[in-house]
C-alpha cells in the first residue's frame, strides 16, 4: 500500500484507473465537488461525494455555489425555467473552480454545452411524484372530503407539468380541484400544508427520500395519474477532465442512463416546436425500454399520452438507440396533435 495515499487500496478494485492519465490535482489532494446549498442539493452531493471518494481513492470536499434559481423570488416559469439551477455550477466547472458537479437530471437543459462531460448517471431513485396532504389523505380522499364541505381542494405546485395532469385528473372525475402556484424549497412547500394554507402539495418522491422525509408522503402518484418530468429521480455528475470522467464512469448505471436519454430526447424534440408541459418516463421491461410521453395544456383540457417500446441493447450504441426511441415518440405526439398545443416560444 502506498503510504502517501491511504485510499490507495481502493484503486485496486478498479484496475482501469492505473492506465489512465491523471485527473486534476495531486492524488492526495481533495477533489472539489460543486453543489447548490439547498438541503436537497447538499444531501445529493454528500451521497455522490462518498461514492466519488470510493471510486477515485481521493478525498472529496463540497464547494457551495449560489445559483440564480436559489436567490430569485420570481416564478420559475418567468425566469425561463431550464438551467437556472445549473448554469452557476457549470460556470464554476468551466472556470476550474471545481472539479465536478452534481445536478438533479431533471434540472439539466437538454442542450449539452461544449467542454462538459456527463461523466455518470447513477442509478435512479424513485421517479414518481408524491402527494403530501393534510390528515394523511390521498388525492381521491382529499377531493371527496372537501366536496362534502362544499369547496375545492387547494393543491400547490409550481410545475406546469404537474398542474396540467392534476387538472386533467380532476376534469376526468368531474371533481373540483384548485391548483395553486408555489415555489420554494421542500420545507417551505410542505409548510403550506402544515399551516393549513394549502390542502396538499406535489413534490418529487426522490427528493423527499433523499432528505429522509419520505414518511411525510401520503400518496405516491403513479404514472396513470402523473407522469414525472424527464430525468426525475436521477442525478447527473458532470466534469471537464476526461481522465476524471473515466474514473467517475464507475458510478454510471447504464439502464438509468439509457432511460433518461430517451426521456430527454423526447423533451428536446418537443421543445423545438412546443411550449406545452411535457412529461416522460422510460421503464425497463426485460430488454425492452418502454417510453411514455405526455403533452398537455396546464388547464388539463387537453392531455396527449402515447407510448413507444423498443428492444434496446446496452452496448456502445445504447444512447443512440434510446435517443431514437425518444425522437420517434415525439414525432408521433406532434403528429397526433401536440402541434396543436404549440405556442410561440418567447426565448
Ligand atoms: N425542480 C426542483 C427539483 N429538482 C429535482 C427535484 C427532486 C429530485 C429529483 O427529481 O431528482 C426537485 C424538487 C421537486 O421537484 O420536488
Amino acid at each position: 500500500m502506498n503510504p502517501v495515499n491511504p485510499h490507495r487500496h481502493d484503486l485496486d478494485e478498479h484496475p482501469m484507473n492505473g492506465q489512465l492519465s491523471s485527473p486534476p490535482g495531486a492524488p492526495e489532494q481533495p477533489l472539489r465537488l460543486g453543489t447548490r446549498r439547498s438541503a436537497l442539493a447538499m444531501a445529493q452531493s454528500g451521497m455522490v461525494a462518498r461514492e466519488v471518494s470510493r471510486v477515485t481513492g481521493r478525498p472529496v470536499e463540497l464547494v457551495e455555489i449560489t445559483t440564480y434559481g436559489d436567490t430569485s423570488r420570481e416564478a420559475l416559469a418567468q425566469i425561463g425555467g431550464t438551467g437556472v439551477f445549473v448554469s452557476a455550477l457549470r460556470d464554476a466547472l468551466l472556470e476550474g473552480r471545481i472539479d465536478l458537479a452534481v445536478h438533479s437530471l431533471k434540472d439539466l437543459p437538454t442542450a449539452a454545452p461544449a467542454g462538459l462531460l456527463l461523466a455518470a448517471v447513477p442509478e435512479r431513485e424513485d421517479s414518481r411524484d408524491a402527494l403530501v396532504a393534510r390528515d394523511g389523505l390521498t388525492l381521491g380522499e382529499l377531493v371527496e372530503k372537501l366536496a362534502g364541505s362544499g369547496r375545492a381542494a387547494r393543491v400547490g405546485t409550481g410545475s406546469p407539468r404537474r398542474t396540467a395532469q392534476l387538472n386533467a385528473w380532476a376534469a376526468a372525475r368531474g371533481t373540483a380541484l384548485e391548483t395553486v402556484a408555489i415555489r420554494g424549497n421542500v420545507d417551505t412547500r410542505i409548510g403550506y400544508v402544515a399551516s393549513g394554507e394549502l390542502d396538499a402539495v406535489v413534490l418529487a418522491t426522490a427528493g423527499l427520500n433523499r432528505l429522509g422525509r419520505g414518511a411525510e408522503i401520503t400518496e405516491h402518484l403513479d404514472a396513470e395519474l402523473m407522469v414525472p418530468a424527464p430525468g426525475q429521480g436521477a442525478l447527473a455528475v458532470e466534469c471537464t477532465d476526461a481522465a476524471l470522467a473515466a474514473q467517475l464512469a464507475a458510478l454510471d448505471h447504464r439502464p438509468t442512463r439509457a432511460a433518461v436519454v430517451a426521456e430527454r430526447a423526447l423533451l428536446a424534440a418537443l421543445e423545438a416546436g412546443c411550449s406545452a408541459p411535457v412529461a416522460a418516463l422510460a421503464t425497463w421491461a426485460g430488454t425492452e425500454l418502454r417510453l411514455e410521453g405526455v403533452v398537455g395544456t396546464t388547464d388539463g383540457a387537453t392531455l396527449l399520452r402515447m407510448t413507444a417500446t423498443g428492444p434496446l441493447v446496452l452496448d456502445g450504441t445504447a444512447e443512440e438507440q434510446a435517443a431514437a426511441l425518444g425522437r420517434a415518440l415525439a414525432a408521433r405526439l406532434l403528429d397526433q396533435g401536440a402541434a396543436g398545443l404549440m405556442g410561440e416560444r418567447n426565448r
